[in-house]
């Protein structure tokens, strides 16, 4: 049952970890939360801040976090994140503590909904006797993976030679040994990361942006043997806003390029806000959409000291493609693969591009990079089908080959008719009664009941 009028003077606060594919889900939790009439306070780190005049409803507090110049290259994260833990802990206690004890605040502050990364905000929490809930901005099916990783040690079924690294996992079917996250850090990291993750589990619930219809049994395996409050409210963008939740300037000129082109015609490239092509590989990446025959919107990311994506790339290929290709730094991605002429994703598989191709029925190519990427590529090509994985070595032929395999070959219609059915769950999940928007009225009721428990 829904009590707006209550809500309202319930306030949730949102502790987003400062980086885009955890930023713009958050907010999105954001939006849907005030929709259901909670005042929301965003307290965000000044490094990576999100745009407040993006979300004017939205109360921000920035959090002083000493980051100023660190490094988000995929090789720094972990280094980011235990910056970030040791930092941040007692900046976001006093700003809340400050503004809970304000006259107009006074203890309508309710919890705290904390990104996973940022798991200093439990101890905050717990300081100011506000109940806590982590929110998952990944796959559950990758969280799955990673909990694994001390049995498998344990079972020594890794380390691993080379040689064994296209087995199944034992128990985590469809993945092999080279889809696993050992290659976050090191495997101590990567174990130390994650007890760090279990070991602060004081939380009520977790919310996680992803669609029972697609994560079910992976959501019900990572939550043995200790199960706790789950609420599955994914694809969040699909119950959000529309408003930008953008950290870079975003190039809206592609849409009109995009109206030229047939439907369906369009190859999109991104490979997220993380991962960069090496130079050789971008040359490559070129050559083979030159080659593909296919119009193709790419974005080409630079960094602060190339000013021009075309610098970035081989001579003559601007002249060789002429129309038929469009490049652009930052798209406005969700719009781009909403849009009917786009037929075709070559994605790097973060979550946030695997939902939302999905959610728009688009088929992918996938070719993860770090992180999740392989698990999410994994699941979409094999348990989902709803993409091809590209595993070769980053070639021009290779990649004309794949890029016509799905958008002009047979072979590619299968995937296409299964990324259009999931597609069509995930709009029945989304819609009234459908399993996202009952879970979202329960997260609902579970944010006030803390207020009549106070
Ligand atoms: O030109 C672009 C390219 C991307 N995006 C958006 O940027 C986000 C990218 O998120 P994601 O696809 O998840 O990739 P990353 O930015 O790389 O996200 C990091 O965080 C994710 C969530 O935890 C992980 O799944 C990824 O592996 C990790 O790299 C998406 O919402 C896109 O719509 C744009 O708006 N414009």
């Amino acid at each position: 049952m829904e009590n707006q009028g209550l809500r309202k003077c319930l306030h949730v606060v949102l502790v987003p970890a400062p980086l885009q594919g955890h930023i713009s889900p958050m907010l999105q939790l954001g939006d849907v939360l005030h929709s259901k009439g909670f005042s929301i306070i965003v307290a965000h780190t000044i490094f990576n801040s999100p745009n407040p005049s993006n979300h004017p409803e939205f109360i921000f507090l920035p959090i002083s976090d000493n980051l100023s110049d660190h490094d988000t290259s995929p090789g720094n994260l972990l280094a980011l994140f235990k910056s970030i833990n040791k930092n941040c802990e007692e900046p976001l206690r006093q700003s809340l503590a400050h503004i809970m004890h304000q006259q107009e605040l006074g203890d309508r502050v309710v919890c705290i909904i904390y990104d996973q990364i940022m798991y200093f905000s439990e101890a905050v929490a717990s300081h100011l006797k506000l109940p806590c809930m982590n929110f998952r901005t990944i796959s559950a099916s990758f969280a799955l993976a990673y909990k694994e990783i001390p049995r498998l040690l344990a079972e020594g079924y890794i380390p691993r030679q080379n040689s064994m690294l296209q087995d199944l996992v034992p128990g985590l079917f469809p993945l092999r040994f080279t889809d696993m996250p050992t290659d976050i850090g090191s495997l101590e990291d990567v174990i130390e990361n994650m007890e760090l993750s279990i070991n602060t589990r004081n939380y009520s619930a977790i919310i996680w942006n992803t669609v029972d219809h697609l994560e079910q049994t992976a959501l019900a395996q990572f939550l043995q043997p200790r199960p706790v409050q789950l609420f599955s409210v994914g694809p969040l963008h699909k119950m959000a806003s529309p408003s930008s939740t953008s950290l870079l300037e975003v190039d809206t000129s592609c849409i009109s390029w995009l109206d030229k082109q047939a439907p369906r015609s369009v190859i999109y490239v991104s490979i997220g806000s993380l991962a960069f092509m090496e130079e050789k590989e971008l040359t490559e990446m070129a050559w083979g959409l030159a080659s593909s025959g296919q119009p193709f919107l790419w974005v080409v990311r630079t960094g602060s000291e190339c000013d021009s994506e075309w610098k970035l790339l081989p001579k003559g290929f601007k002249e060789t493609i002429g129309e038929r290709g469009c490049i652009v730094k930052w798209a406005p991605q969700r719009k781009v693969l909403a849009h009917d002429a786009v037929g075709g994703f070559w994605s790097h598989c973060g979550w946030n591009s695997t939902l939302e191709s999905l959610s728009e029925g688009v088929p992918m190519i996938c070719w993860p990079c770090l992180g999740d990427q392989k698990v999410n590529a994994r699941y979409i090509s094999h348990e989902w089908k709803v993409g091809q994985q590209f595993e070769h070595e980053l070639e021009r032929n290779a990649i004309k080959q794949a890029i016509r395999g799905l958008m002009v070959n047979k072979e590619g219609e299968n995937t296409r008719q299964n990324a259009m059915d999931i597609m069509e769950k995930i709009r029945f999940s989304v819609n009234k009664e459908g399993s996202s928007y009952n879970s979202l009225n329960g997260l609902a009721e579970f944010i006030s009941s803390f207020q009549l428990s106070k």
